[in-house]
């Protein structure tokens, strides 16, 4: 078995850095370390001493049999820009807060590690957004999807901005609100949720287009299937507005058409049967917090 480990926060990471590799090492497993968070390792990490690395989606072949990502969702979500359409799973290990999307707590990594070795999991396929910006914007090419929503929002001004939205070419409506989210049923727990959206579980056929703080006070999230192309038109006091996928920011000025559309591929989540995502709901959106349960 093959491994490539990703995390982003050093301290964070080499937490629980030298549990996982030594977990590895007893079990003959091969890791490549990506080469950023390699290079910054301190000299208390001695299994990593030596190994190989990875520096972009380019070296991550099908020789790889998963990817695991150490840290938060924040992690997880740069994780993805690595694996890409290359179909290899993400395990995520949360070392961080939340961590939603990262199944295996820090405490439990050898449990969850055993059940990956046994190949006891299975996959989730996350449907993927792309972005298209005509003009072109040639920095957006190589990250131009996202995994749990595309964000319009102001820049540079209190005053709200104008959405003119079309799906299938077809007017849907102009928000004037500070922004916009069309989020994957993945994001639904994320940005959309703060704004009033509903969770959609994870292998839900739809997209969510979901407004922030809209001043039409009958705008309401829409729930639409996962295949309709979206397109935004922004104006406003400024001339510039931002889009972000998931975290990665780009300013964009108004005279630019947004399609938005479901990505021709899948990025693949390791999931566990007693880590569901309804059990994750219960647990980390605390709805089995009800006193009544
Ligand atoms: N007001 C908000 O709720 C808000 C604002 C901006 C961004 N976000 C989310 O943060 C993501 C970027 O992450 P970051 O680490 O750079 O930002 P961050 O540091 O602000 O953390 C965002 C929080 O959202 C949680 N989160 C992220 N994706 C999630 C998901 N799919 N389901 C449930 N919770 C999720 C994370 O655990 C974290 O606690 C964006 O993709 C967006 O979904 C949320
Ligand atoms: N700038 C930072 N410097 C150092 N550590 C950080 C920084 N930002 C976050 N961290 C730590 O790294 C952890 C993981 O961050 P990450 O971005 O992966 O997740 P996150 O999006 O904050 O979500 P979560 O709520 O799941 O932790 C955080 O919980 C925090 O402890």
């Amino acid at each position: 078995m093959k491994v490539a480990i990703y995390g982003y926060y050093l301290s964070v990471t080499e937490s629980i850095l030298n549990e996982i590799l030594s977990f590895l090492q007893a079990h003959n497993v091969e890791f490549v370390f990506e080469k950023k968070l390699y290079d910054n390792l301190s000299d208390g990490i001695l299994l990593a001493k030596n190994a190989a690395t990875f520096s972009s989606n380019k070296d991550l072949d099908k020789s790889f049999d998963l990817l695991i990502s150490i840290g938060g969702d924040g992690t997880i979500l740069r994780a993805a820009t690595f694996v890409r359409d290359s179909g290899i799973p993400i395990l995520g290990i949360n070392a961080g807060r939340l961590g939603f999307l990262a199944t295996v707590q820090k405490e439990n990594i050898e449990k969850y590690l055993t059940l990956v070795l046994a190949k006891e999991y299975t996959t989730s396929s996350r449907t993927i957004l792309n972005l298209n910006l005509s003009p072109k914007k040639p920095n957006l090419k190589n990250l131009n999807f996202a995994l749990n929503e595309v964000t319009i929002n102001r820049k540079d001004t209190t005053s709200m901005i104008s959405i003119e939205t079309y799906l299938n070419g077809e007017y849907l409506n102009s928000y004037w609100a500070d922004g916009l989210i069309i989020s994957t049923p993945t994001g639904s727990t994320g940005y959309s949720l703060s704004c009033g959206g509903p969770v959609v579980t994870p292998d839900a056929k739809v997209l969510i287009i979901t407004p922030i703080a809209p001043h039409n006070l009958n705008a309401r999230p829409l729930v639409i299937p996962e295949n309709t192309e979206v397109r935004l038109k922004v104006s406003g006091r400024e001339e510039n507005y931002l889009v972000s996928l998931d975290s990665r920011i780009n300013t964009v000025s108004n005279d630019t058409i947004l399609t938005i559309k479901k990505a021709p591929f899948k990025i693949n989540m390791i999931e566990f049967k007693d880590e569901s995502f309804l059990k994750t709901i219960r647990n980390k959106l605390l709805w089995g917090e009800d006193k009544r349960n």
